[in-house]
This record gives structure tokens, C-alpha cells and sequence, in this order.
């Protein structure tokens, strides 16, 4: 196990991608460890006692409710405080897909200021569940990711979900977003353009694949990274790289925690 930063990936019932994201931080050298919601919520494990947190895909609790709100509703009953410690002291938070809704539902992410929930990840427009590759681009310069994955850099990853499609409440909170460098990642065609669907395949507002809090340092996204770690797991002309872009991801936020 490399003496690198401690990673806590959090999982309950129905989280799936845990076992790439432990691997991707392994390999990127990351110390991660699997740590379970109910170990939090009996205080056997404590979140601030790790360098990042990662909240991976998949189906926690089934999707009852919504995608997220029950991981989010344990999370925050169980060590609110200590995330949002965790967040103020500049400790990376990351969600991927699964996360991502949970990260929303908790109301980490947009970070706006407002009390009540003004995003949502709502049901793709194609009412079906969309398994595939996509392409994103990088929108604004970012604290964790941004010395590797600079505004501009264009990437391949798969994306995997019923409920991605990013909705504001209200117009200005995409205003908001935008101005302060919020939105992170678009989905865009394979030349780095806007485009619509199927590139865009949820049909999120402005194209938005992924957001930050105001900080940088929380970070939700849609597509799954650390199912693009090699290039063996890309499509197309991708493949032939030994790596994918999911190992730059990964790497930089390693990186950003060993600087901090
Ligand atoms: N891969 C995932 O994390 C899927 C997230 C969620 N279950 C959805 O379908 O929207």
C-alpha cells in the first residue's frame, strides 16, 4: 500500500463502482480505504481523519426516492459537521455519478448560498438509462484538476445513468455557475464543440456534465473517470494509448492533496 494520501471511498448498499475507484487512487498513489456509511454512523471511522473524499457510482439504496437522497440524508445526519469541515479546510470531495447525485442532494454542490435545493439531476430526456462513451471538455480552470486537466483539455469517458440531467431552478443560477468558474465539465461532439444529443445524453442544461463549489475543491460529475483509466477501456482511436484519461483525473487529485 503506497504512503500516499488517505482516501476514504464511501459505499453503501447499491454503491457499484467502488472497486475501480479504489484501484484508480491504488495506482495513482493513493493510500484508499473502503469505508462503509454505517461505520460513520457509528463513529468506528471518521471522515476528517482522511485527505479526500470520494463518493462513488452506482445504486445506493436502489434509487428509491431519487438517485443519492438516501446516501445523502445518511451521510449528512451522520457527520454533517465533519464534511463540511472537511470542504471549508480545502480537502478535495469528489462524486462521480452516483456521488454526484448524492453530493447534490446534500446540498454541497452548487454552493450558491441558497438554503433550499436549486439543481437537480433529473431523469434524462430520453427517459432511458444511457450506457456509452461521451465526450467532455474542461470549462474553467480548477483548483484540484486544473494544473493537469487545464480549461480546453477534451476527453473521452463512458457515462452510465438514468438520472443525469443537470436542471436549475432558476436562470440565475447557471448565470451564477458560469461567472464563477462553477461549470467544470461539458459534454461535447469528439472536436471539442457544443453539441446536443446523443453527445449531450441527458439533455442538462448548457451541456453541463459536471460542476464545483465556489472553492474548487468540491467537485461532482456525471461520467465515470475510473472506467477511463486505460486505454483498453476506450473506444475508438483512444484505445491505443496505455492510458486513459481517467489516470490524469485520478493523478491530479492525488497530486492536490499530497500539496496541500
Ligand atoms: N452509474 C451510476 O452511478 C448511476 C447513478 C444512478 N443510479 C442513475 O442511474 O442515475
Amino acid at each position: 500500500m503506497p504512503d500516499g494520501p488517505k482516501v476514504a471511498v464511501l459505499r453503501m448498499e447499491g454503491t457499484n463502482c467502488e472497486e475501480e475507484a479504489y484501484l484508480s487512487f491504488l495506482r495513482s498513489g493513493a493510500s484508499p480505504q473502503y469505508v462503509h456509511v454505517k461505520q460513520v454512523e457509528t463513529g468506528k471511522v471518521r471522515i476528517g481523519d482522511f485527505d479526500i473524499l470520494f463518493i462513488p457510482g452506482g445504486f445506493s439504496a436502489g434509487d428509491y426516492i431519487r438517485a443519492g437522497v438516501i446516501f445523502a440524508s445518511r451521510l449528512m445526519a451522520a457527520a454533517g459537521n465533519q464534511v463540511k469541515r472537511f470542504v471549508d479546510e480545502g480537502r478535495p470531495v469528489i462524486g462521480v455519478c452516483n456521488g454526484y447525485q448524492v453530493l447534490a442532494e446534500a446540498n454541497l454542490l452548487p454552493d450558491l448560498g441558497y438554503e433550499e435545493r436549486v439543481i437537480s439531476l433529473s431523469f434524462n430526456r430520453s427517459n432511458r438509462f444511457e450506457c456509452r462513451h461521451t465526450y467532455v471538455k474542461v470549462m474553467s480552470r480548477n483548483r484540484v484538476i486544473g494544473d493537469l486537466m487545464p480549461a480546453g483539455t477534451v476527453f473521452q469517458v463512458p457515462v452510465a445513468h438514468a438520472e443525469g440531467r443537470f436542471t436549475a431552478s432558476r436562470e440565475q443560477v447557471l448565470e451564477r455557475l458560469q461567472e464563477g468558474g462553477q461549470v467544470l465539465f461539458t459534454y461535447c461532439s469528439p472536436g471539442g464543440t457544443d453539441a446536443g444529443y446523443p453527445w449531450n445524453p441527458n439533455g442538462s442544461a448548457m451541456n453541463i456534465a459536471g460542476i464545483s463549489n465556489r472553492e474548487g475543491n468540491v467537485i461532482g460529475l456525471m461520467p465515470h473517470p475510473e472506467r477511463a483509466y486505460y486505454g483498453f477501456q476506450m473506444a475508438g482511436a483512444e484505445r491505443a494509448s496505455i492510458y486513459g484519461p481517467g489516470k490524469t483525473f485520478f493523478d491530479a487529485i492525488v497530486r492536490y492533496a499530497i500539496r496541500k
